[in-house]
């Protein structure tokens, strides 16, 4: 029987996939490579636009039309352009995160995607090709409150529902990045439909601290649309993939 995700609808595994995502991060057999680059990252803040609740998780959405928001250097050949930012989580502070380092879950995980305007001429046609997405993923864990995180959190009770939108004008996704510069990278997959092998992905190692409130705020958001019966929006992150044949390497020794 093809055994589909409770909340995607959608295969676990891609029929043929050799590059999907999440997958655990197993320190001792990442390989340092001295050539990769520091990651270069800047971020116009007046290029955010809105809160989305899309019914999988809430985005934050930048105005892409221009290279204002761009990530460059690390592994990447090209400057890639911010689309949008998201978190996955658990229901509860013992997982949530995609990915997992020796086996650890987070209690989230902050996925920033940008893609190759450089190549490509839309962000849709990006998503299907292999060098398409760049995505950094941050880990969060239970600590201090991440006063940047705060308006954010803010603004969630206003997109409760699946399919409402608030305007969010200005943000510096920037305040969300660990201070260590250190990363691991490999090449994956979209973690949601249509799960293409188009990420090329930036692991920070270092997580960012956030307080209980601020996860709870994450939790009380619903997958459910106005008038439906209410569905907490938890656990929104994908099973675990198959390595295959990838070497995941590290910025740092
Ligand atoms: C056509 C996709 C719409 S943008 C998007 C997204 F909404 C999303 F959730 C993820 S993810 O796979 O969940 N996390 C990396 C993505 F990669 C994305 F590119
Ligand atoms: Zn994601």
């Amino acid at each position: 029987p093809k055994i589909l995700h409770p909340l995607w609808q959608s295969p676990l595994t891609i029929p043929g996939g050799t590059r999907q995502s999440p997958i655990n991060i197993q320190w001792r057999d990442s390989v340092y490579d001295p050539f990769l680059k520091p990651l270069k990252i800047s971020y116009d803040p007046a290029t955010c636009l809105h809160i989305w609740n899309n019914g999988y998780s809430f985005l934050v959405e930048f105005d892409d039309s221009t290279d204002r928001s761009i990530i460059d250097g690390g592994p990447l050949e090209n400057q890639y352009r911010l689309k949008q930012f998201h978190f996955h989580w658990g229901a509860i502070n013992d997982w949530g995160s995609e990915h997992t380092v020796d086996c650890k879950f987070y209690p989230a995980e902050l996925h920033l995607v940008h893609w190759n305007a450089v190549v490509y001429p839309t962000f849709e046609e990006a998503v299907m090709e292999g060098d398409g997405l760049a995505v950094i993923g941050v880990f969060l864990k239970l600590g201090a409150r991440h006063e940047g995180l705060q308006t954010l959190v803010d603004a969630l009770p206003a997109v409760k529902h699946k399919d409402t939108v608030i305007e969010f004008d200005v943000f510096d996704p920037s305040c969300l990045m660990p201070s260590c510069p250190d990363y691991w990278t490999y090449a994956g997959s979209l973690t949601t439909p249509p799960l293409t092998e188009s990420v090329t992905w930036i692991i920070k190692k270092q997580p960012i601290e956030v307080d209980e409130d601020q996860l709870e705020a994450f939790r009380m958001l619903l997958f459910t649309s106005d008038g439906e019966e209410e569905k907490r929006m938890v656990d929104n992150f994908r099973p675990l993939q198959p390595l295959m044949n990838r070497t995941v390497r590290s910025s740092f020794q």
